[in-house]
């Protein structure tokens, strides 16, 4: 176990700065300075950052664990051990799992397993209604003394606008958020991909935008109403974006996470029938995509969350009409976006762990993370920010290797990460 963390970079005031991190054997934060001796440290719990960027331990707010129901997908270790690979020292797990932990029983035996199973901080979002599909509340504020971060029927758009109200009115009251995956059915029309260039070019079912940004629009009237804290998952439009911006400055309590996919990848870029391009929502044109960036730009979206989505090699390997929906992006997503979006792109290594760690703390209320001060838990991330890295899916700890970054050349790979001053992983050298 490490105590002393010497020679890393750290962030102050949006700048890189040499520092050292001394921790305790409970896995707080005991000091942080630019030169702390070793001599009160035996040899072997001191860790050279040899000048690499020590983050505060990535949060992502979206991930798919699969277990129960699942598990030839994911399992809560393996799923953990993607997050930790990728620098997540605390995930938000949904509940579209088998059976869906829809009553108070089964939900307290997955928080359970979540501490004591996984390698991360793992919170639980809960289903807002029965089977996710069904129109019937759970017990919301049972939920709530269990444990739950948020309510969400991830997978699954809320139907019905009196449900989707009450909901808000019982998550207001809790001081809990409405985690919203926003897609109309009654338009999606058993689309496959957005409804475009992509679509037209292989001559599959289209899904129209107005899927997403119709229910969001709605969505924003009902948090309105209701005063509830409104977050909405994985946004892929330039209509949801222009919407949510409205929202923010009319006052509207609502927040959008965006994932690194739909930031990165575009419909020009399906040029064959490969279903790692198939994922919900659809990847959108590069207008949306441009918007995308905008609303980071501006405020508009809040964080970036990952959606990771771990399926079957069997099942991706058939014909995006017949393939689920989804790609994995634990163990990609901080390199991806560090090399095209700071590296080669417009942002800041700063903005980007305001989208990654900051903010979704701040967001989902997350008390003990998100940090790196005396006194917080010892949750860090450490990355290679100089080292060219080829994505390869041997090297992944996730059971899912479907993802269409296999391949890609990145900087910023994960070379130690702690959760609460353990060593949940280790690049091997
Ligand atoms: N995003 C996806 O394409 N798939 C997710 C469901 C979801 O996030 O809506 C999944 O559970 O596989
Ligand atoms: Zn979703
Ligand atoms: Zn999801």
């Amino acid at each position: 176990m490490y105590r002393l963390i010497k020679n890393g970079q750290i962030l102050v005031d949006s700048k890189l700065v040499q520092q050292d991190i001394a921790f305790d054997e409970n896995g707080l934060i005991t000091a942080i300075e630019s030169n702390i001796s070793t001599t009160d440290y035996e040899p072997a719990t001191i860790f050279d950052a040899q000048g690499h960027f020590v983050s505060p331990g990535l949060i992502d707010g979206h991930v798919h664990f699969r277990d129960p129901g699942f598990t030839d997908k994911e399992t809560l270790v393996t799923g953990s051990h993607a997050a930790v690979h990728g620098g997540f020292t605390s995930v938000i797990a949904m509940p579209n799992l088998n059976p869906v932990p829809d009553n108070i029983a089964d939900f307290k035996t997955l928080v359970d397993r979540n501490a004591t199973e996984t390698v991360s901080h793992t919170y639980q979002f809960a289903p807002i209604t029965n089977g996710l599909t069904e129109e019937e509340l759970v017990e919301m504020p049972a939920f709530k003394a269990a444990g739950a971060v948020g309510f969400t029927n991830d997978g699954h758009g809320v139907q019905t606008a009196q449900t989707m109200y009450l909901a808000m009115q019982q998550a207001q009251a809790l001081d809990l958020p409405i985690v919203a995956h926003v897609e109309d059915m009654s338009l999606v029309n058993g689309g496959v991909l957005h409804d475009g260039a992509a679509a037209k070019r292989l001559n599959l079912p289209g899904i129209p935008s107005v899927s997403e940004s119709a229910q969001v629009a709605r969505d924003i009237e009902l948090a309105r109403a209701t005063g509830v804290h409104y977050h909405i998952c994985h946004i892929s439009t330039k209509e949801t974006v222009a919407l949510v911006r409205r929202a923010k400055a009319d006052g509207v309590n609502v927040t959008c996470e965006v994932s690194p996919h739909h930031l990165l990848l575009d419909d020009s870029m399906i040029t064959t029938d490969n279903a790692m391009f198939k994922m919900n929502p659809p990847l959108r044109s590069l207008a949306d995509r441009q918007s995308l960036w905008a609303g980071l730009l501006d405020g508009t979206i809040d964080i970036v969350a990952t959606d990771h989505a771990p399926h079957t090699a069997a099942e991706k390997a058939q014909s995006i009409q017949k393939a689920p929906f989804g790609i994995v992006g634990s163990e990609t997503a901080f390199s991806l976006l560090y090399t095209n979006l700071v590296v080669n792109g417009p942002f800041s290594l700063s903005q980007l762990i305001d989208w990654l760690v900051v903010n979704p703390a701040q967001l989902f209320n997350l008390k003990q993370a998100g940090q790196l001060n005396v006194g917080d838990l010892a949750d860090i991330a450490i990355f290679d920010l100089e080292t060219p890295t080829t994505i390869q899916a041997t090297d992944f700890q996730s059971k899912g290797r479907n993802t269409p970054f296999i391949g890609a050349t990145v900087l910023g790979t994960t070379v130690l990460t702690l959760v609460a001053g353990q060593t949940a992983y280790q690049r091997s050298e």
